[in-house]
């Protein structure tokens, strides 16, 4: 049956009773009781660890995930994370060499599968401090699926992270697999409702022209907040108490150190844009930020490309959170943007209506792997943002 991998895991079967206290799944164990040596491969397979540093080894990752990674219900569009997106999506600060697991064909050494840990300090439940690894990108090429290859990977990263000690992981995917501690659902705005009608992403109303829509849609070419500026890493020790403080109302986030804000919010062309509201006496008072993530549009004659910029991190303050929001609307659009998706974790259904976000036709399961909660969160529960 279809969880048969999923069973023999350290994850609640899905009607399994809330326990009176969250706790970890598997018995304790120590690094030295993890086995040494690799999962065994199918033959004509081989393990490798990449280095995106590398030039080739960052553009067969780019190469393996551009064809064969996430695509919509629909198979319309497949995600396309740039080159330089995933090298600062995988090179956080404390990241280890081993946690990017490549799978490659022994004799042409095509990469074929992957895998990927970063290291993050998460607190749940506002009591329980966890070093654990946030697991992304898992990848399987289209002509191997069903070769079981995606358990293999996900048990060789599990015994990556278990020989550092670290015992649970969190992860997030459209499918639903045991056990989720949180459905979040996701939204977009349209900034270019024309490519988006276009594209088959959005669809006009009965009574709706693409006049009154382009009109509906249409954004001040200026932003609107007084002391908006992009970040710099000079922000990165005001900035990181500020955004740990605002975090600490939800039962899931990941406590960010000064580092890995300097890592994660320091502006990239093309990867992640951010921006402070800084006082007349030079005070930060808010931020927010969101990243780029283009998608394939898989055989459409005149787009080939959906520029989507995704909501990321932010805290208020002083401003409102729609005002913080509503002016990255307005630089998501300047930057050429098609649309700008939310999730509705953290306070952001505060602002999707009024903003004039509309409900995507699928769900982000939250997971984390060998801990066991006393309850199920609301996505208002979650203070966590996957790429
Ligand atoms: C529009 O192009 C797409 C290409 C592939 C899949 C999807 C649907 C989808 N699965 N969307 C999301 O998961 C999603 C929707 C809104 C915000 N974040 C999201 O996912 C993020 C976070 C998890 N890792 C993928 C990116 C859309």
């Amino acid at each position: 049956n279809q969880w048969q991998f999923w069973n023999t895991q350290p994850v609640p079967k899905m009607d399994d009773p809330f326990p009176e206290n969250s706790g970890p799944i598997d018995v304790i164990k120590k690094p030295e009781d993890v086995q040494k040596e690799p999962y065994n491969l199918p033959a004509g397979f081989e393990w490798c660890n990449l280095n995106l540093k590398n030039k080739d080894d960052l553009d067969q990752l780019y190469t393996l995930l551009v064809e064969n990674y996430v695509e919509d219900d629909d198979n319309m569009f497949r995600f396309d994370y740039s080159r330089e997106f995933l090298r600062w999506a995988l090179s956080p600060p404390g990241q280890y060499e081993d946690w990017l697991a490549g799978v490659r064909v022994t004799k042409t050494k095509k990469l074929v599968g992957f895998i990927s840990g970063i290291p993050v300090h998460m607190v749940l439940q506002k009591k329980d401090n966890i070093k654990m690894t946030e697991i992304n990108f898992l990848c399987v090429n289209k002509k191997l699926r069903s070769k079981r290859l995606a358990p293999v990977l996900i048990k060789e990263i599990t015994r990556r992270v278990n020989i550092k000690n670290m015992w649970q992981a969190v992860y997030t995917a459209g499918v639903l697999i045991p056990k989720p501690i949180s459905i979040a659902q996701y939204f977009h705005r349209s900034l270019n409702p024309k490519k988006l009608i276009e594209i088959n992403f959005s669809s006009l109303g009965k009574n709706q022209t693409m006049a009154r829509v382009q009109k509906l849609y249409k954004l001040p070419e200026e932003t609107t907040i007084q002391g908006l500026r992009p970040f710099t890493k000079k922000d990165a020790a005001a900035v990181t108490p500020l955004l740990n403080k605002y975090l600490e109302q939800f039962d899931l986030y990941h406590s960010f150190s000064v580092e890995d804000v300097k890592h994660y919010f320091t502006p990239v062309e093309n990867v992640i844009y951010s921006y402070v509201v800084e006082s007349q006496d030079k005070q930060i008072t808010d931020f927010f930020s969101f990243y780029c993530l283009p998608s394939t549009i898989i055989n459409h004659p005149k787009h080939n490309q959906l520029r989507a910029a995704y909501s990321y991190y932010h805290f208020s303050t002083a401003t409102p959170l729609k005002d913080l929001i509503y002016n990255a609307l307005i630089l998501a659009k300047k930057y050429d943007f098609d649309v700008f998706n939310a999730l509705n974790l953290m306070e952001n259904t505060q602002f999707l209506d009024e903003l004039l976000f509309s409900p995507g036709d699928g769900n982000l399961h939250y997971y984390l792997y060998n801990w066991r909660l006393s309850e199920q969160f609301k996505p208002s529960q979650l203070g966590m943002v996957l790429v």
